[in-house]
């Protein structure tokens, strides 16, 4: 059901020390800080070969980063997103096997203006799973 990586995302901190230093440091291509209101966070898509990287910071209040970024003041990764051809097969398929689809089960258009969906990382190994329709 699940196909390529699309993306590995990292809470961070500071926004703008994260991106100077994918660019500066690591040599990478930083896109610019895109806010997404609706799902509480302004992120950073960094263009890798052969996936992307999504650094997040919080935005606005009650964004769902900030309980991870209060427990890791340093930043960490965050969650992985995994591509689905039908998001709405694979959401139906989770929840029969018994998996906690959050949000309420209703996909929110994401950063890639694709439906996107996330998994309980209590369920998965304590890795938070996003999947995207592409
Ligand atoms: C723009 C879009 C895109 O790419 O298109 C995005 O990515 S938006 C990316 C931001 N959006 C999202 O993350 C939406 C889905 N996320 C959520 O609904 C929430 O963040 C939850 C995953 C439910 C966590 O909520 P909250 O921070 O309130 O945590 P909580 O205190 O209830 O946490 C319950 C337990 O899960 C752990 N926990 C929390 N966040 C975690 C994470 N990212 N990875 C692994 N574990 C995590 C906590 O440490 C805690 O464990 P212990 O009990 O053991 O201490
Ligand atoms: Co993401």
């Amino acid at each position: 059901m699940i196909g390529r990586l699309n993306h590995v995302a990292i809470a961070v901190p500071d926004l703008e020390a994260a991106s100077a230093q994918y660019r500066t440091m690591l040599g990478a291509d930083v896109g610019t800080p895109q806010d997404e209101p609706d799902h509480g966070v302004t992120v950073v898509f960094i263009t890798l070969p052969n996936t992307k990287i999504e650094l997040l910071y919080p935005l606005g209040e009650g964004s769902p980063i900030q309980g991870f970024l209060d427990k890791n003041p340093s930043g960490g990764i965050h969650h992985v997103c995994y591509e689905v051809d039908d998001i709405l097969a694979a959401r139906d398929h989770l929840l029969a096997e018994g998996a906690r689809v959050l949000g309420g089960g209703e996909p929110k258009i994401g950063a890639h203006g694709k439906p996107v969906l996330f998994l309980h990382p209590k369920d998965f190994n304590g890795c938070l799973i996003e999947l995207e329709q592409v």
